[in-house]
């Protein structure tokens, strides 16, 4: 059976850093918007347990490869005797601080969950994602959301449409070594939503005044300076709208009211950086294209 389906990428709206942990992983908040753009899996089955994963032009080894661990991972945890092949048509770039690995890793748990009828509950398998990355939870459970922890506790908000322009500026950041360089700035005072809350039934709904007030990415002074071309990438996008780096970087991203204004800046990127624009989106793509997909036989 060929099951066929995509892996989101993020942005950080917010990203703020409240502390460090005894385990060397930072306390966050971050407002993860999912949006409508991303790679695309395509899974086999195959009845021996073989797991095979084709990455096209990605160079990683197959056993890194976090879509071999996350199928990996969900064997082990099953007992299921099934196998995959899996082909990763990548659209992301790589360390861009958009969540492309992670949320690969993501779209092969929901898939093969789904192909090898585990029926595995959201929950569970969202703690699976959290033993792959910090940041593969939210792609398993699919919504625009907020962040506390390390990443991990999730409370799903409604943001604005919007339309974002990303521009991939040309060098990878290790998230690592951001996190481990002692420049870090680590005391941000915590964001509480539940003001926010106060007369509303259901989700929060966070209005684009607050965003505005709010945004913000702690990281981005450090990596402006370990990588001057992020900073001009950011500069760039500046003379259109507020641009802000996402996750650790390298990309940057603004927002625009209409998919026009945002194509209408793209087409004037100087042509040593490459761009893309998405949609802001709710629900992940991943589920909504679940949701459609006949249950597996
Ligand atoms: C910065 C963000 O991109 C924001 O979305 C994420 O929190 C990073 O998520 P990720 O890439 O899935 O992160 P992981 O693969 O779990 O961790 C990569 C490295 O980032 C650091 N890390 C990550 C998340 C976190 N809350 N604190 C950390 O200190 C750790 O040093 C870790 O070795
Ligand atoms: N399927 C995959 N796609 C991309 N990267 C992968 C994948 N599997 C493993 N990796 C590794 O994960 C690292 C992070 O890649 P990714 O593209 O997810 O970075 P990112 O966009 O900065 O993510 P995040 O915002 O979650 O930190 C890369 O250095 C890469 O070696």
């Amino acid at each position: 059976m060929i099951l066929q389906l995509p892996a989101p990428a993020k942005l950080n709206l917010i990203l703020r850093i409240l502390g460090r942990r005894a385990d060397g992983y930072h306390e966050l908040q971050t407002l993860f918007q999912l949006l409508d753009f991303g790679d695309l899996l395509t899974f086999e089955t195959r009845d021996q347990g073989e797991l095979t994963v084709d990455a096209g032009a990605l160079e990683i080894p197959q056993q890194d490869n976090l879509i071999y661990r996350a199928a990996r991972l969900l064997q082990e945890r099953t007992g299921c005797t099934l196998g995959a092949h899996i082909r990763l048509q990548k659209n992301l770039p790589q360390g861009g601080g958009i969540g492309g690995g992670s949320s690969d890793a993501a779209t092969t748990l929901l898939g093969l969950n789904h192909l090898w009828q585990c029926h595995l509950t959201i929950d569970e398998l969202a703690d699976f994602g959290a033993q792959l990355g910090a940041d593969v939870p939210v792609f398993v459970r699919g919504r625009t959301a907020w962040a506390e922890g390390i990443g991990e506790k999730l409370t799903p908000v409604i943001t604005e449409p919007q339309y974002y322009l990303v521009l991939v500026p040309n060098c990878a950041v290790s998230t690592a070594a951001v996190f481990g360089d002692p420049r870090l700035t680590r005391d941000s005072t915590a964001i509480t939503l539940a003001a926010l809350r106060e007369g509303q039934p259901g989700d929060i709904r966070l209005d684009s005044d607050w965003l505005e007030q709010s945004s913000g990415n702690d990281c981005q002074a450090l990596v402006e300076t370990l990588y001057p071309e992020i900073r001009a990438a950011r500069e760039w996008l500046q003379q259109f709208a507020k641009a802000q780096l996402t996750g650790t970087g390298a990309c940057v991203f603004a927002a625009f009211d209409s998919a026009q204004a945002a194509n209408d800046a793209l087409a004037k990127l100087p042509p040593k950086w490459s761009g893309f624009v998405a949609a802001g989106v709710q629900e992940s793509p991943t589920h909504r294209q679940l949701a459609k997909t006949a249950p597996a036989t």
